[in-house]
Formats: C-alpha cells, sequence, structure tokens
C-alpha cells in the first residue's frame, strides 16, 4: 500500500493581545486608588480563512484588543479583575459575529498603600506588596462565562510542625527521614466558581485566607497532605467554588552539616536551595463537581 500525501488540516486555534499592562488611577480629591493589571486577550471562532485562504475579513486585531482594554479601563474602570475580565470577554463575543469565544487572562499586582504619618493629607502613595499577584481567568462562550480566579507567589513558612518519614527506600534513596523541618512553599492556585454572581473582592480575601489558615493550621506529615488540607478548605468554606487547583514547589530548607566546624546544628541553620525543587501539584472538588480547571504542562 502507497501512503498518499497527507493532508494537513487546522486544529484549535485562539489569537489576541497577550500581556496589555494597564494602570488605572481612581482619584477620590486627595486619595487615589490603584489597579495595576496585566490583561491578556485570546480569541476564537470563525477564523478558518485567515489561516487558510489569507482573508482577514473576520479578523478583529490584536492592536483593537489591546485598545479596548485600555478603553473600558476608563470608561467603566476596574471594579476587579474578574469583573473587568467579563466585560471584555462578554463584548468581543457578543459585538464581533465571527468571534464564538473569548479567553481573558487577568494578572493583577497588589499595591498597598504606604501610611507615613508626615505624609500630609494627600494618599498617592503605595508600595508593591511582594511577588504576590492576583489572577482571573473568564472564558465567555456565547452561552456565559466561566471564571477561574487564582494567586501566584505567595511564599509561606511553617519552621517546625512538619516531618517527612515513611517513603520508599530504593537504591537511590539518600533523604534522612525527619521529625522536624522547615515546610516552605509558594502557593499557585487557581479555583473555579459555579456562577458569576459572586463578590470577587470578599471571596478572594476568604480563599486567600482560608488557604494561610489551612497552611498554618496543619500539623504536616508531607506537602501532599498540607495541599489537600489547603484545597479542601477553600471547597468547604467557599459555597460558590466548584474546584482548585494548587501548585506548590516544594522550597527546600536543608540543615547545613556544621560538625567540620565542631559545632552541633540544632534545627538551626539551614540551606535554603533553589533548585531542584519537589512540585507537589493536586486538585481538589466538591463531591461530584467536574474537573475543569486545566492542568499546566510541567516547567518551566
Ligand atoms: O512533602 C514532601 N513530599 C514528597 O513527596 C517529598 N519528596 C522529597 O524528597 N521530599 C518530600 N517532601
Amino acid at each position: 500500500m502507497t501512503a498518499g500525501p497527507r493532508r494537513a488540516v487546522l486544529g484549535q486555534n485562539q489569537y489576541g493581545k497577550a500581556e496589555t499592562r494597564v494602570v488605572r488611577i481612581t482619584r477620590e480629591g486627595t486619595t487615589h486608588h490603584i489597579k495595576d493589571l496585566n490583561v491578556s486577550v485570546a480569541l476564537s471562532g470563525d477564523m478558518d480563512d485567515v489561516h487558510l485562504t489569507g482573508s482577514n475579513a473576520n479578523v478583529l486585531t490584536t492592536d483593537a484588543t489591546k485598545n479596548t482594554v485600555f478603553a473600558f479601563a476608563k470608561e467603566h474602570g476596574v471594579a476587579s479583575a474578574e469583573e473587568f475580565a467579563l466585560r471584555l470577554a462578554r463584548h468581543f463575543v457578543t459585538s464581533q459575529e465571527p468571534i464564538r469565544s473569548a479567553r481573558i487572562h487577568v494578572e493583577e499586582y497588589v499595591w498597598d498603600r504606604i501610611e507615613a504619618p508626615d505624609a500630609g493629607p494627600a494618599r498617592h502613595s503605595f508600595v508593591r506588596a511582594g511577588r504576590e499577584a492576583r489572577t482571573a481567568e473568564v472564558v465567555h462562550d456565547g452561552a456565559g462565562g466561566e471564571v477561574v480566579s487564582g494567586l501566584t507567589g505567595l511564599v509561606v513558612l511553617n519552621s517546625t510542625a512538619s516531618e517527612f518519614h515513611g517513603y520508599v527506600k530504593d537504591r537511590y534513596t539518600t533523604l534522612p527521614e525527619t521529625r522536624d523541618r522547615v515546610l516552605a512553599t509558594e502557593v499557585n492556585a487557581r479555583w473555579r466558581y459555579a456562577g458569576t454572581d459572586v463578590d470577587w473582592d470578599a471571596a478572594h480575601a476568604l480563599a486567600r485566607e482560608q488557604l494561610l489558615h489551612a497552611f498554618a493550621g496543619t500539623y504536616s506529615y508531607s506537602l501532599q497532605q498540607t495541599l489537600y488540607a489547603m484545597g479542601a478548605r477553600v471547597v468547604e468554606r467557599l459555597p460558590d467554588v466548584e474546584e482548585i487547583r494548587l501548585s506548590l514547589p516544594n522550597k527546600h530548607h536543608f540543615l547545613v552539616d556544621l560538625e567540620p566546624f565542631g559545632l552541633e546544628n540544632d534545627n538551626e541553620v539551614y540551606h535554603a536551595a533553589d533548585r531542584p525543587y519537589g512540585l507537589i501539584e493536586a486538585t481538589v472538588l466538591r463531591d461530584g463537581a467536574q474537573p475543569r480547571i486545566p492542568v499546566e504542562p510541567a516547567r518551566p
């Protein structure tokens, strides 16, 4: 049998402007408010011709999608990352017939107010709140929007109340068992809401608080166990949340061998290793819910 020339066909495709950095300042007299966003737009729909024939008749330019982000920030403000993303997604799907689905990803960088005693009545000074970012991803397919909120870069550490032992010992296992170790991670979490009638800021603050409380309050025999406790706590305390996916790098703290210096290391001096790192990931679901948060590809 001779194989004929294989025909290529177009598969999943999407397009839009990635990473529009928009900063919206709102002024209430001398008190200013800041929203600092990184917005990515991905549109899909009736886009066969642009790929296959070169006709751009159905193409809303990526440049226009970027302009829409800036114009909406002016016209509607940014009440929350989720609300802003929902508004954008709805706009692209309802204003352009060929566009059937819009996926908006927002990363929000948090600024805290600098409360300086000698700053006078003006309240216009801010300090970036570490590496933490808030995320929102909205997919609107015409039928309605689905919202996945999250956070990245939330670094936490327990200086005790963590053990790790009882694991498999094969011929390559060298890790010593421990009854008292440092447990540290950078929380990367995404959680999916059942609907869109949600107080986004309050829900985000509550989810973040529950993640922290579960991390601090769980006596840990593994990061896997801590992960499940964190996810379960969010699902149990936020009735609107259907599932949560957590990606937790184990920020290893190895005890330094001080014996060569004639010193005892009584769980006091650690080497904070950068890489490699264990990477513990799982989804925690409300019983009966469908897992719809996609698994991220392996890093980086
Ligand atoms: O909490 C942990 N889980 C593991 O699976 C693991 N593996 C490892 O080497 N250290 C740890 N720690």
